[in-house]
């Protein structure tokens, strides 16, 4: 019998994978650099369904059910859907629709009011926004190191550090004014959201996700939720009601 334990919940990101069993799914997951790294861990022990979601490529996804097969593992990977729990994608091809989008929507639907933005910023950030059911559409932005690496990239003298700002400020020196700059960069993205759903004129909700959130603090004052990592919300969902329904 499968039991909540034994199921391993996996988000491949841009940047790093993701795992946690679905039994702890709340809670801070195991990152690895890829899923070689993945498949050797500890984590993969004594597991009998995986459940995954990837925004790499292909090859990725087809080795990892390979070995999953050989290890006698049940294997599912959610791919992006036109409908699932209620919500409508607008896109037209939702193949091209990252799936840790749309699992980011089935996950941050469970906590939200009718109307809702999930922000998840990583490599990229993302938007999308929800009313009654229906995807309106979202932004797709360069994340705070992707902005400081093109700047530094596509420039003679600018220079950035590891600095990351959790206030609205000013900097002094290069590095600080990148640093300060992306990170008004994002939190516009922020205000800009909160701007669009205003227009609605119904309440809303803010969800905010992904490794740089914290990058958000300044939207302490305002009410918006952020959940532990909304990716693997969206999986657990579809492993909860695909198994224990
Ligand atoms: N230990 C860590 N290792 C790598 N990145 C980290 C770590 N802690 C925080 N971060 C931040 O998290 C960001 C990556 O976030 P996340 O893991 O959500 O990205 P990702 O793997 O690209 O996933 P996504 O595809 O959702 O963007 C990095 O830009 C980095 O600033
Ligand atoms: C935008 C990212 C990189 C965010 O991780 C990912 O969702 C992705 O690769 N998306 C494909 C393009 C799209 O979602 O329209
Ligand atoms: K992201």
């Amino acid at each position: 019998m499968v039991t909540e334990a034994s199921v391993l919940l996996v988000d491949i990101g841009n940047t790093r994978v993701k795992a946690i069993r679905l039994d702890a799914f709340g809670g801070e997951p195991e990152y690895f650099v890829d899923t070689d790294d993945l498949m050797n861990a500890s984590v993969f022990r004594d597991i009998d369904t995986l459940y995954f979601a990837s925004v790499r490529e292909q090859a990725v996804s087809d080795r990892l059910a390979d070995w999953c097969q050989k290890q006698g593992v049940t294997c599912r990977e959610v791919v992006t859907e036109k409908t699932a729990f209620g919500i409508t994608n607008s896109y037209e091809d939702v193949s091209k629709m990252g799936v840790d989008r749309w699992l980011a929507m089935i996950g941050a639907a469970e906590i939200a009011c009718d109307t809702f933005c999930v922000i998840d910023t990583g490599t990229a950030t993302t938007v999308d926004f929800v009313s009654k059911g229906q995807h309106l559409g979202g932004w797709i932005v360069p994340g705070f190191q992707t902005m400081k690496s093109a700047l530094v990239g596509a420039t003679k003298r600018v220079t950035a550090d590891d600095a990351a700002p959790v206030t609205l400020d000013v900097g002094q020196t290069t590095e600080a004014c990148v640093a300060q700059g992306c990170h008004a960069a994002v939190i516009g993205v922020y205000f800009s959201a909160v701007d669009y759903l205003s227009r609605k004129q119904t309440p809303f909700d803010v969800i905010l996700s992904g490794g740089d959130k914290k990058l958000f603090a300044i939207a302490e004052l305002s009410d918006s939720m952020r959940p532990a990592n909304l990716v693997v919300q969206g999986l657990a969902r579809y492993a909860k009601s695909e198994l224990f329904a």
